[in-house]
Parts: structure tokens; sequence; C-alpha cells
């Protein structure tokens, strides 16, 4: 029983892990946060910024990243089942893309309150 529960776990990060794989692969605003990350990780080490900082960093650019992800399964779904014009779909791509932007607002000011002082 203990070794089925572990091995439905291990089998849910392998779909997890696959999914993220596409992520980076198909979704070009996904890839350009990822690119806004490394830049940034380059820019925390460059600057030698605290564990608070880093933690803050590391949390903004998750954040992002995960809602860009939820963004496209949201456009996805609506896309799927619904493929042609529709009020709704377009509401429901408009709060999942608000949802990125709340997350992508944060994380410039995160950004803000951490290199703008080192200026
Ligand atoms: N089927 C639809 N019905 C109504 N409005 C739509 C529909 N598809 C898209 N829209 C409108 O167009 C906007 C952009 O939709 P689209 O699916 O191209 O998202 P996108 O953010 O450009 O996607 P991607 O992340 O793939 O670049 C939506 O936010 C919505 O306002």
């Amino acid at each position: 029983m203990w070794n089925s529960y572990l091995g439905k776990r291990l089998k849910g990060c392998g779909y997890a892990f696959k999914g993220a794989l596409l992520l980076l692969r198909h979704e070009a605003s996904i890839q350009v946060q990822a690119v806004i990350g490394i830049i940034m990780t380059v820019a925390g080490f460059y600057f030698e910024i605290s564990t608070t900082e880093w933690i803050l960093q590391i949390f903004a650019i998750g954040l992002v990243m995960s809602i860009e992800g939820l963004n496209t399964a949201a456009e996805e779904i609506a896309d799927f089942v619904h493929p042609d014009f529709h009020n709704k779909i377009g509401f429901i791509k408009d709060v999942a893309a608000g949802a990125v932007f709340f997350a992508a607002f944060t994380a410039v000011i995160i950004g803000c309150i951490i290199y703008i002082p080192k200026f």
C-alpha cells in the first residue's frame, strides 16, 4: 500500500516536471520570464544581495512563472472547450491574464525595492 502511494506521488512529480518542460519549450511568455529570471539571478550575485533579498527575488520569479503557467492552462482549456469567438471566453482569458499582471507588478515592485538603493 505504501509502495503504491509513493509510486503515485512519484508519477505525479514526473507529470509535473513534464508540464514544466512543456511550458519552457512551447510558451514564449514563460521563456521570456525564465530569461528575466536568469538575468535577475546574475544581478543578485553581482550586487551580492542579502539572504532576505534572495528569498524575495526567488519568490517573485517563481510566482510570475507559476501564474503564467496557470494562465496558459486556462487559455488552453478555453480554446479547447470553445474554439470560436465568445465574450465569455474573452472574459476568462482577460482575467487569467490579469492574474499574471498582478504577479508581474508585484515582482517589479520587489525588484525596485531590492535594486534601486544599490544605484
Ligand atoms: N475565443 C475568443 N473569444 C473572445 N475573445 C477572445 C478569444 N480568444 C482571444 N480573445 C481575446 O483576445 C485576447 C488574447 O487572446 P489570446 O488567446 O491570443 O491570448 P494571448 O495572451 O495573446 O495568448 P498567448 O499567451 O498564447 O500569447 C484575450 O485576452 C481575449 O480578450
